[in-house]
């Protein structure tokens, strides 16, 4: 259902035509689908992400970012141009200060993780040629010099962080071995190939950032025949989950907030805080109603930049407890395969059974929660789309269906939702 135009009083006088970039289908009751070339009248910017427009006398919400505005020609104004699709000025430089930095080598699981899969390596690393691509400080890269004996290593960083970088690597006594390249990596140039490219590339819902799309165009130019890649392969983990206190705290206040009624303002808590996912999420194993289930598995070796732009992923959940089904909560393990046939994998798992790690968890929230009970299940698909403009966002949309065990009428339903992460 979307929301008929009411009568001409209430179209904001500004409104202001659109045209749509791309395909966009609507998954919230407010949404508005449109198609790529659709002409769009938007009446009212209510976020920077989300817009009130109107197609063909519908209205609903559309996501910003599909938008461009049409110019005289009729052309499309390469707007495009002016803003860079991959935000890198903004990207690279975040990661010029030392928060990011800071925040990852404070990560304990996560940094800990790398020194053991150099140590647990060692031996086969002598003599090798790596790459670490996007090294920050060069934590992994002097890992490999401290504990290893490779013949070299290629540092490649393209932030302004790599003028600290060649200064640890120097403070360290590690400049014979280590050698710091500023350059994105797609771009630098290696005066060999190398025989192990290790990378930490992994965003939020692991893809978010898109910097994994760097790691592959430089395997593909750079890592040998029979090389090896760290991480060797990664899988994303789903579980639907309850989220009492991050319902409570968003949604149910607004039932009584001293002792008054404030539900009219529930459809914008709803628009404002459960549109996008909550990537700060830190999910306890009892708020998870089934086992995990892993919806997409990424093989280093074989994944192609093109399989990127829409990954999808099927699931199904066997309810292991009565409770409220908020929404699904997402984190994602790496698995770094060992230099020596038959050697013992090492695991990066960041989900609710693992050491905390900087990235949590990512919950998605629905719409409407729903009582679940034990023996019921949810089945339904996971889709990473990636977005068309802006080459480090994605949507991920969730198709569900609950098979209600108990004949209890609205326990058998379902839904989808689509969450922009974040354009
Ligand atoms: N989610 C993460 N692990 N982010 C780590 C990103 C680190 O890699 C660096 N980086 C990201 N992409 C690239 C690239 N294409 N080339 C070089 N460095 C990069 C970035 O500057 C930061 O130091």
């Amino acid at each position: 259902m979307q929301t008929e135009k009411e009568d001409e009083d209430d179209v904001d006088v500004s409104s202001e035509e659109y045209v749509a970039r791309s395909d966009f289908t609507a998954s919230g009751t407010d949404q508005l689908s449109f198609s790529k070339g659709d002409r769009l009248l938007v009446h009212a910017k209510p976020s920077p992400e989300w817009w009130w427009a109107e197609l063909q006398g519908v209205i609903g919400y559309v996501p910003a970012s599909y938008l461009r505005q049409d110019d005289a020609g009729g052309e499309e104004e390469e707007d495009v141009s002016l803003e860079d699709p991959w935000q890198d000025e903004e990207y690279f430089g975040s990661y010029g200060t030392l928060r990011l930095h800071l925040e990852m080598l404070s990560d304990k699981s996560r940094t800990e993780t790398y020194r053991q899969v150099i140590l647990s390596n060692s031996g086969s690393l002598s003599n090798k040629v790596v790459m670490d691509l996007g090294c920050g400080t060069g934590i992994i890269s002097l890992f490999c010099a401290q504990l290893a004996s490779p013949s070299v290593v290629y540092a490649v960083e393209a932030s302004s962080m790599a003028e600290y970088t060649r200064q640890l690597v120097k403070q360290n006594g590690c400049e014979e071995v280590v050698t710091v390249l500023q350059g994105r990596a797609e771009e630098i140039e290696l005066p060999e190939q190398v025989d192990i490219l290790v990378s930490e590339w992994m965003g939020n819902c692991l893809l978010f950032e898109f910097m994994v799309e760097s790691v592959l165009l430089a395997r593909d130019r750079w890592l040998r025949d029979g090389g090896t890649m760290w991480p060797s392969s990664a899988a994303l983990t789903l579980v639907p989950c309850q989220a009492d206190s991050d319902y409570a705290e968003k949604m149910a206040f607004w039932e009584r907030p001293y002792g008054l009624d404030f539900t009219p303002l529930q459809p914008l808590a709803q628009q404002e805080f459960f549109t996008k996912p909550k990537f700060s999420h830190l999910i306890e194993p009892r708020d998870c109603l089934a086992a995990p289930c892993d919806v997409i598995c990424l093989d280093m070796y074989t994944l192609q930049v093109r399989d990127l732009e829409e990954m999808k992923g099927q699931f199904h959940f066997c309810v292991e407890k009565s409770a409220v089904f908020h929404g699904f909560t997402a984190w994602f393990t790496v698995y770094f395969d060992s230099l020596e046939a038959g050697g013992a994998t090492v695991d990066l798992n960041t989900g609710p059974n693992s050491e905390p790690t900087h990235w949590k968890q990512t919950l998605f929230m629905l719409d409407r929660p729903v009582t679940v009970y034990t023996g019921d299940s949810i089945s339904g698909t996971i889709v990473l789309h990636r977005n068309p403009v802006w080459r480090r966002h994605m949507t991920v949309t969730l198709h569900w269906n609950i098979n209600g065990s108990t004949d209890d009428p609205d326990n058998s339903q379902g839904g989808t939702k689509s969450f922009p992460m974040w354009r």
